[in-house]
């Protein structure tokens, strides 16, 4: 372990390397979103990533998307630098990233056939993907017919059915109320037991981050940089709910506050 808790003889699945991120506005004003940043994810870790509202969350995700390249710096995925949009990479968001004029299985299969699968089997491997998220019975129904958790439901199917090796997911829950979003963290959990993707999830949430990952990392306020990391013990498979209420869980979510408070005082 170095200074920051991270493992050091695991494969890193993922490196930003001194990044620094300006955006230019319409009237030539500059905001660094993030200055010499650094970070690793390591090959199969679930990294959940809390911090100050404006601290450069996002922007490091998109940037290891390929949609947004840093100003200066390095992005690396599998040690490849990051020139455009992998299909190994898959995202999850807030917003929902459902077609709305597509049914369930037509949005779940969407992935494959973009890819090129034929189009009969990639539904029937959406159906078994329907199936695994909770979702049989509800194949022709269209987004607006489903509840958000369900819709939920769709997109972490969309998202996994094309097995993505590196899984980003920007306060994907953030919209649900408390009992879906402690159901669909579990349905998460079970689904990346399975795949193994290398997560980066963001959340303004310290318990989702700690019930969720591996390595929790704190960010300063913006331009942000990396204030603490910790390494999540609890056992796996986890129980999202029942975990909330172990002494290390507890003590783990005073000191990640305690960090962030003085980030986000105003
Ligand atoms: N496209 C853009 N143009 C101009 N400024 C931007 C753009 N995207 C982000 N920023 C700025 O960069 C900084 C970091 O934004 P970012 O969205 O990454 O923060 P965040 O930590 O994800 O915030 P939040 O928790 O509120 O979602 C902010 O000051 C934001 O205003």
């Amino acid at each position: 372990m170095n200074a920051l808790n991270e493992p050091t003889t695991r494969n890193v699945a993922i490196e930003l390397n001194n990044v620094t991120r300006k955006f230019i506005s319409p009237k030539g004003e500059s905001t660094v979103a993030l200055r010499d940043f650094s970070m690793k994810i390591y090959e199969g870790d679930f990294c959940a990533i809390v911090g100050p509202t404006g601290c450069g969350k996002s922007t490091t995700l998109g940037m290891i998307t390929g949609l947004s390249p840093p100003s200066s710096g390095t992005v690396t995925v599998f040690n490849q630098a990051v020139t455009k949009i992998d299909p190994n990479i898959g995202f999850v968001f807030q917003a929902d990233a459902v077609f709305p004029w597509k049914s369930v299985i037509e949005n779940v299969a969407i992935g494959p056939i973009f890819r090129g699968m034929d189009k009969q089997q990639a539904h029937d491997k959406a159906a078994d993907w329907v199936r695994r998220v909770g979702l049989a019975g509800f194949e022709h129904h269209y987004p607006h017919q489903l509840s958000g958790g369900m819709r939920k439901r769709v997109a972490l199917a969309q998202t996994f059915i094309n097995g993505p090796k590196i899984l980003l997911m920007d306060e994907p829950f953030s919209a649900l109320d408390v009992q879906t979003r402690a159901l669909m963290q579990d349905e998460l959990l079970g689904l990346w037991s399975e795949n193994k993707a290398s997560v980066v999830f963001v959340t303004h949430d310290i318990e989702e981050a700690i019930a969720l990952a591996d390595r929790v990392v704190v960010l300063t306020k913006g331009p942000g940089r990396i204030k603490s990391s910790y390494d999540i013990h609890l056992p796996r498979p986890r129980d999202v709910s029942s975990a909330r209420y172990s002494p290390e869980f507890i003590e783990l979510s005073k000191q990640i506050w305690s960090d962030l408070k003085d980030e986000v005082q105003i």
